[in-house]
């Protein structure tokens, strides 16, 4: 990838549920490194992207590019083994397991190695794990049962179970939701800290306007399946068709 080359482009997707168009016309290029934050109101199509994004929905129209390759008809395994992670709003861990057994159960998950657990027996893979896990402020919790852990512990291992792959692109759905509102802040704070060691690209779908304020370098905002607002964080916020579709402003 040369350096115009952007980390993930979109040309003209398209997604249609019946007489609903979800996705009209999304064309975004997203520049390696950026903090993207995607906001809309409720069914403005943020999921929908998402999900074309990571192979979870075919796109009707359009392509998907990561790196400049195209990837829009892979599904969302061969997505992960290219470089795009995802957390899911609600954490998918496995509970009976410890958070370093879903570190290592992750990362065999991206590499497409099975039998799952045979990575489990190599050092190599306990300690890129337990880096990760140190990371994120989580290495105290390693040998933990998920099922002992609190909600933003496991939302953090959520993330951190993402990056096992070292993606090229993250996607987080939410992550501040749930949290309290003393929290969010050193949540996104830890977070942001351990992705930027990677020098991440992170997409984030947020609805929580402080925080996209604080943490977002560009914003997307979506309205009745199109974008309808383009750029840094103060210009999409004064815009007026933000205001009136999506911050209520
Ligand atoms: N599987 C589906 N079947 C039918 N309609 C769908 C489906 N998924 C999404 N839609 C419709 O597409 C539109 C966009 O939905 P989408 O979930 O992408 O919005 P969103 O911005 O993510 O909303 P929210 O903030 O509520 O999650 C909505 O009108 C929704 O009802």
């Amino acid at each position: 990838m040369n350096k115009a080359t952007p980390v993930l482009e979109t040309r003209n997707l398209q997604k249609s549920f019946g007489a609903v168009t979800a996705a009209r016309d999304i064309s975004v290029a997203v520049e390696a490194g950026t903090r993207l934050s995607v906001i809309g109101s409720n069914g403005a199509g943020k999921t929908t992207f998402v999900n074309m994004v990571t192979g979870y929905l075919k796109p009707d129209e359009g392509s998907i590019l990561l790196a400049g390759e195209d990837v829009t008809r892979l599904d969302p395994r061969r997505l992960t083994r290219r470089g795009i992670a995802r957390s899911f709003q609600i954490p998918q861990l496995c509970a009976e397991l410890t958070a370093l057994e879903n570190m290592l159960v992750a990362r065999a998950a991206a590499e497409g190695g099975l039998p799952f657990f045979r990575p489990a027996r190599s050092a190599e893979a306990r300690d890129a794990a337990l880096a990760v896990l140190e990371r994120f402020g989580l290495a105290a919790i390693a040998d933990r049962p998920v099922l002992e852990l609190a909600g933003g512990t496991r939302k953090l291992l959520d993330i951190a179970l993402a990056m096992t792959g070292r993606p090229k692109l993250l996607m987080l759905d939410e992550p501040t939701s749930g949290v309290s509102a003393e929290e969010k802040f050193p949540f996104m704070d830890r977070i942001m800290a351990a992705l930027d060691r990677d020098g991440v690209t992170v997409l984030f779908v947020e609805h929580d306007m402080d925080i996209v304020g604080a943490y977002a370098d560009r914003v997307l905002a979506f309205y009745a399946g199109q974008i309808i607002a383009d750029g840094a964080p103060d210009m999409v916020m004064a815009d007026e068709g933000v205001r009136r579709h999506v911050t209520g402003h």
